[in-house]
């Protein structure tokens, strides 16, 4: 098992206090290696907290967060820190790509933090994603100077950069109009496949959802 979440509970402000609202209660979830899921459900289900949390962006008030066996609920900040950077890719229904960048800086920026500098495999492998989703003839281009299929594709390489084994994606084609939607979907879809990486996303969006091998629906503050 990829990661696994054990009797998680999650809510906002203070437990026992009249403010205090659950959003997550005792829930359960776990993903094998190669998994493609999406978890849909109403506004304000929480699918947002559920993914912060296997993100590792937040942490559960009661309940354990394992990947690879790995209990994340015992990490320090700083180690979290570093277990995003390794092993997770990002991608958000904004592109948040870096104005004053190319796409080619944008996509290498993840690795920086890492060594300093950029290797020549590291690049290549950059390379290899930025022709495989069809941005590389924009690769000197910024993002003002790029359409927003365009920008989100280059996100989608920017989260997969650093060869994360899970991809979690929030609402990746919300912003996007149809056809740059479905473009998109069957992107992350080729992707998760042809690289091997398990994609975890939220969406409202259904033709995204019935593509996926798995789909997950909040109620209640449990998956069903
Ligand atoms: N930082 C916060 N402080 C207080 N309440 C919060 C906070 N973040 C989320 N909430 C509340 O928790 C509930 C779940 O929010 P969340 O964003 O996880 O839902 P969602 O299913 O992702 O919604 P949407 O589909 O609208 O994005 C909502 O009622 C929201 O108002």
């Amino acid at each position: 098992m990829l990661l696994q979440l054990q009797n998680i509970t999650k809510g906002y402000g203070e437990p026992g206090k009249h403010s205090y609202r659950q959003v997550l209660k005792t829930l359960n979830f776990g993903v094998e290696k190669g998994d493609k899921i999406a978890i849909v459900g109403p506004s304000g289900s929480g699918k947002t907290t559920l993914l912060n949390l296997i993100g590792a962006l937040d942490s559960p008030e009661e309940g354990k967060v394992f990947f690879n066996e790995k209990d994340l609920t015992s990490y320090s900040k700083s180690e979290l820190a570093g277990f995003r950077n390794k092993n997770l890719g990002f991608i958000f229904q904004l592109h948040h790509l870096l104005p004053q960048l190319t796409l080619l800086e944008n996509v290498l920026l993840p690795l920086l933090p890492q060594s300093n500098s950029v290797s020549g495999e590291q690049k290549e492998w950059a390379e290899h994603l930025i022709k495989k989703v069809g941005i590389w003839e924009q690769r000197n281009q910024k993002p003002s100077q790029m359409s927003g299929g365009e920008c989100q594709r280059t996100a989608v390489v920017r989260a997969m950069v650093n060869k994360p084994e899970l991809l979690l994606a929030d609402e990746p084609t919300g912003a996007l109009d149809e056809e740059n939607a479905k473009a998109l979907t069957e992107l992350l879809i080729k992707l998760s496949d042809e690289e091997g990486i398990t994609l975890i996303t939220v969406t409202h969006a259904a033709d995204l959802a019935d593509q996926m091998d798995k789909k997950y629906t909040l109620k209640n503050g449990k998956l069903v």
